[in-house]
């Protein structure tokens, strides 16, 4: 018997949102202010809502629901600022009552035949815990540097960063949703998940109370020229004081900046309130232009975790959907357990910066990886060396992990901006 037999995928019609909305407190260990539910209902993509439904009485009561998930219909900018078409997975959720009995596991399978069929030739997570992804084929495709910025840290001079003004707003989605979207529309960092389409669409707008833990609302700085946006950050903050010494914080959330001195102008504000003695944030890239505009870097304590976690599903859609930096071909022996029909030869053939993908069996492989090999390096964030260097990828033909490895690197790293 299957493992996860007695139970039944289902879409979850808007009647049945309460009962998803149980599973998720229940998996996420949490209870829910009541005032917070528009909230919820707003930061979920409704129509693409699945969940697993009991059907055997030995499982649990019939009909309910024992675990959900649900995914944004997006784009993503790839390497060389192109985009391929993407579901951003979320709201992954089993009951502790039927945890490990492989719901995931038919979860995920049910999410990428459905990305399959929709034409979204790749997945990108968030993920709680880093180790539950990779056996599922997704790898690291992004990093982030959390940082903690002291007050008034020292940052060097950028042209134009003077002539610049910042709005500093309430954040409200039917007021700056369109601001925002277009900004992000034209950023071109590899990663980039792009705000969705459809429900779902406020998800960066929504605030539950229950989230605030003394903050205040969600508001917004904006950098404009002459009128024109041009950097846009959530932010909020929290008043403090310990020994009499007013160290309050802000936190920093989705931003993004089109030029060198919006994001001086940004940064110089977002680091300079009165009463606030620390800037955090999670959304920085690993080259990030603050990280070169502070004077001492090393000052913004700082580590760095995993951003976001990438899933190649269709590999000749994807790969031919990003620029690639170096002329190569190479034949790589591709494994996907949880996609088989990936499985097999494939030929990657790169010129000008454009790649043309085709099935190679029969010929012999250069490389040999697994899904989530291709996968973390798919956003040019990791080189394909390193992973050869580690033994993960196997190399048949000397200096082919190399020469894919130039390729595919991106000379921006990836990042996404925006927690879904
Ligand atoms: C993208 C997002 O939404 S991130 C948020 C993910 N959700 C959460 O973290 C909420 C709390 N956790 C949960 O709801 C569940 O425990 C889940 C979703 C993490 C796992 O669900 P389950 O139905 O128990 O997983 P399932 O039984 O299919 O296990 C699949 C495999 O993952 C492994 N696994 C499951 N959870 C974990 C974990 N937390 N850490 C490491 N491995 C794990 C299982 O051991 C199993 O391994 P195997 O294939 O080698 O046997």
């Amino acid at each position: 018997m299957k493992k996860s037999a007695g139970y039944q995928p289902i879409s979850v019609p808007e009647a049945r949102l309460d009962e998803l909305f149980e599973v998720v407190q229940w998996a996420f260990v949490g209870e829910w202010l009541l005032e917070d539910r528009q909230d919820y209902v707003d930061a979920l993509p409704v129509e693409r809502a699945r969940a697993l439904e009991v059907t055997d009485p030995s499982r649990g009561e019939v009909g309910e629901i024992a675990a959900v998930h649900a995914s944004f219909g997006t784009e993503m900018i790839t390497p060389g600022g192109r985009r391929v078409p993407t579901a951003g997975l979320s709201w992954l959720s089993v009951h502790p009552a039927h945890r490990r009995r492989g719901l995931m596991t038919a979860m995920m399978h049910d999410h990428f035949s459905r990305c399959k069929e929709r034409g979204e030739a790749v997945s990108a997570l968030y993920a709680m815990e880093a180790a539950i992804y990779s056996r599922f084929g997704y790898g690291m495709g992004a990093q982030t540097v959390k940082a903690e910025i002291p007050r008034g840290s020292a940052m060097w001079q950028v042209e134009g960063a003077d002539d610049l003004t910042v709005r500093l707003v309430r954040a409200d989605f039917d007021e700056h949703d369109e601001l925002v979207s277009g900004l992000q529309a034209k950023l071109t960092r590899p990663g980039t998940v792009l705000n969705p389409v459809g429900s779902g669409r406020n998800a960066r707008f929504t605030d539950p109370i229950g989230n605030r833990k003394g903050m205040e609302k969600w508001r917004l700085a904006l950098v404009e020229d002459q009128g024109e946006p041009v950097a846009y950050a959530f932010f909020r903050r929290r008043a403090d004081s310990s020994v009499g010494i007013h160290d309050g914080v802000c936190q920093v959330r989705e931003f993004g900046a089109l030029t060198p001195a919006a994001s001086r102008k940004l940064w110089e504000t977002l680091t300079d309130f009165d009463l606030v003695g620390t800037t955090y944030t999670e959304n920085l890239a690993t080259d990030d232009p603050l990280l070169y505009q502070l004077k001492d870097a090393r000052g913004a304590r700082s580590k760095v975790i995993d951003n976001l976690w990438v899933r190649v599903l269709d590999v000749k859609k994807a790969l031919e959907s990003r620029e690639y930096f170096h002329d190569c071909d190479v034949v790589f022996d591709l494994h996907d357990k949880h996609v088989p029909e990936n499985t097999g030869l494939w030929r990657i053939v790169v010129t000008d910066g454009n790649a043309v993908v085709t099935r190679a069996e029969g010929a012999k492989p250069d490389l040999t990886m697994g899904a989530r090999h291709l996968s973390t390096v798919y956003l040019g964030g990791t080189s394909l060396e390193a992973l050869t260097a580690a033994g993960l990828v196997q190399e048949h033909t000397a200096g082919q992990a190399r020469e894919l490895a130039v390729a595919m690197m991106s000379p921006v790293a990836p990042l996404a901006n925006w927690d879904f």
